[in-house]
């Protein structure tokens, strides 16, 4: 099966208008054929030996979200207290998850020794399942946006609250909470480089040639 050209520039405008959202979730819901439709997205990425290490906690209970939420802030305030001066002003400035404000939130875990002992790719490096997650994460956060929906990644939060939250047995790892929802509007650029936290680097200057540092 070929990709057409429209299909093709349908996949690049997708890829570079995804944005991660924090303050402009809108409250309306989304349609259950819809996050299904992004579930299903999630569940086909690649994984190690096909292990399919993922599992989804869809999460609309304002008070479990509450719950997260007070964990986001203790990690963001242990977090600004590790910049300083100017830096951490322009921290605390960033508005960096919509916990409460988007109308689901998934958490993405991985099961890490769902095919068994020996999974095929994963016998040199362990830690490939993670990795898999993370494809599935992606794949999610580009179906989203095909869709319209804006998600957020927050990571400013310890994974214990996230086992106790969400009840997340010890052996299971959460990877991810997203956070879900209709935007005002998506940003046009990273609000970290639009806010001059960090620039987007230059392509050229990360691409080496048979070895670290060769030049083409
Ligand atoms: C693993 C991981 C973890 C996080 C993120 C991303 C990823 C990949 N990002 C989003 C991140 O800041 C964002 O992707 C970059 O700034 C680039 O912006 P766009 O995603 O292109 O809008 C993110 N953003 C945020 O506001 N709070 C957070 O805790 C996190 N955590």
């Amino acid at each position: 099966m070929d990709i057409n050209e429209s299909e093709r520039a349908a996949v690049y405008k997708t890829i570079f208008a995804r944005r991660d959202v924090r303050g402009e979730f809108l409250p309306d819901p989304v349609p259950e054929a819809i996050l299904r439709r992004i579930l299903t997205a999630a569940h086909h990425a690649p994984s190690v030996g096909f292990m399919q290490p993922w599992d989804f906690i869809l999460v609309r209970d304002p008070a479990i979200k509450r719950r997260i939420k007070d964990g986001f802030e203790t990690a963001h305030r242990e977090a600004a207290a590790l910049f300083e001066g100017e830096r951490r002003e322009h921290y605390q400035r960033l508005k960096l998850e919509g916990i409460l404000e988007s109308p689901v939130g998934i958490c993405v875990t991985c099961d890490r020794s769902r095919a068994g002992p020996v999974v095929i790719g994963r016998t040199a490096n362990r830690e490939m399942d993670l990795y898999s997650v993370v494809c599935s994460v992606q794949n999610l956060w580009l179906a989203a946006r095909a869709e319209n929906l804006g998600v957020g990644w927050v990571s400013i939060l310890h994974r214990q609250v996230l086992h106790d939250t969400l009840r997340i047995p010890s052996a299971i790892v959460p990877i991810a909470y997203l956070c879900l929802g209709y935007v005002r509007a998506f940003h046009d650029r990273p609000e970290l480089e639009s806010t001059g936290w960090l620039p987007r680097l230059d392509l050229e200057t990360l691409i080496h040639h048979d070895v670290w540092g060769g030049e083409g």
